[in-house]
C-alpha cells in the first residue's frame, strides 16, 4: 500500500505512526545500521527516513539497500538536495520548505528533480516543510538559508501550514530540526493540526518517550527519531510502545 495511502488512513482512524530518521552520512558502518534496522523491525516501526541536510558520503544506494534486504520496512527518501534521489527506495516527501523564502528550496531543487524522479518507481509524497525554531541553529536552518518560524506564532506557522495544503501539498512535516535543543511545543502542533486535515509529520528533539507521546497527543500522525537514537538505540523500544499503546487504545475503543 502507498506510503501516503497509509498516512491518510491511519489519520482518519486517528492511529500513529513513527519512522526512524537514519542519516547517511552517520551510516557508513554497514554493521552498525543493521543493528538499527533491526531493531527497527523488532519494534514494529513503520517507515524509515533516509537524508540529510548536507550528505557527505556516496552511500545513500548503500543504506537503502541494506535496509531493504533486510526488512520489509518502507523507505521514504527524506532528500536535502535533488541528488538525494534514490530510485531503489520506495517513496519520497517531495519537500517544499513553504516556512522559508529561498526560491531554490520553494521550487528549484524540484525543477530539476522531476524529470529524474518521474522516470523512477519512487511514490512521490508532495509536503510542505515547516521549519520551526528550536533554539539554537540546525543544520537544516543553515543549510537553507531560511529563518525558521519563532516557536510562539503559532498562527504564523497554521497559516503556512494551511496555505501549504491549499497549494495542494499531502502532509506537512513539522521540523524543529534534526538533534533540536527544544522539541516543537504541544500548543504549535495542536494549532497546526487544527488548521489542516493532510497528514502531519512532527520531528526534531523528540528524545524521550514523554515528548514522543506529548507530540502523538497534540496530534501528530507521525513522530520522527533520529539523533536520540544514534546515541541511544533502545529508546526505540520504549517510544515505540507509546506508539503500540495509543493504536491499541484506539483499537480497543472502536
Ligand atoms: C525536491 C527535492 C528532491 C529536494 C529538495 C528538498 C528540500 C526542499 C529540502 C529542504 C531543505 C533541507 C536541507 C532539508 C533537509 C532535511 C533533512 C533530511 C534533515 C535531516 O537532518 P540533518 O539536518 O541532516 O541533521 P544533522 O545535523 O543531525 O545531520
Ligand atoms: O534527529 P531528530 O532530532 O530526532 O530529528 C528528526 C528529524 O525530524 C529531523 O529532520
Ligand atoms: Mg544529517
Amino acid at each position: 500500500m502507498s506510503v501516503l495511502k497509509t498516512l491518510r488512513d491511519r489519520h482518519a482512524l486517528g492511529k500513529k505512526s513513527i519512522a526512524v530518521l537514519v542519516d547517511p552520512d552517520k551510516a557508513e558502518d554497514p554493521a552498525r545500521l543493521l543493528q538499527l534496522v533491526n531493531l527497527a523491525s523488532e519494534n514494529c516501526i513503520d517507515f524509515f527516513f533516509v537524508g540529510g541536510s548536507l550528505v557527505t558520503t556516496s552511500n545513500l544506494a548503500e543504506v537503502v539497500k541494506v535496509i531493504k534486504e533486510n526488512v520489509t520496512i518502507p523507505v521514504v527518501l527524506f532528500p536535502g538536495n535533488s541528488m538525494q534521489v534514490e530510485p531503489t527506495a520506495d517513496a519520497l516527501l517531495f519537500l517544499s520548505l513553504i516556512s522559508g523564502r529561498n526560491p531554490e528550496l520553494l521550487i528549484g531543487q524540484h525543477v530539476v528533480a522531476a524529470p529524474i524522479i518521474r522516470n523512477t518507481k519512487l511514490e512521490v509524497i508532495p509536503t510542505g516543510y515547516v521549519l520551526i525554531n528550536s533554539g539554537r541553529i540546525t543544520s537544516v536552518a543553515y543549510i537553507s538559508n531560511t529563518t525558521p518560524i519563532p516557536d510562539d506564532k503559532y498562527s504564523l506557522a497554521a497559516c503556512t501550514a494551511l496555505a501549504g495544503e491549499m497549494l495542494g501539498l499531502q502532509s506537512i512535516y513539522l521540523d524543529a530540526g534534526s538533534g533540536a535543543e527544544k522539541e516543537i511545543s504541544a500548543k504549535m502542533i495542536a494549532t497546526v493540526r487544527k488548521s489542516v486535515s493532510v497528514p502531519l509529520i512532527v520531528g526534531g528533539g523528540i528524545n524521550t518517550s514523554q515528548k514522543a507521546f506529548n507530540a502523538l497527543e497534540a496530534g501528530a500522525d507521525m513522530i520522527v527519531i533520529g539523533n536520540a537514537l544514534e546515541k541511544n538505540p533502545n529508546l526505540l523500544m520504549e517510544i515505540s510502545d507509546k506508539v503500540y499503546e495509543w493504536n491499541q487504545s484506539i483499537e480497543a475503543g472502536k
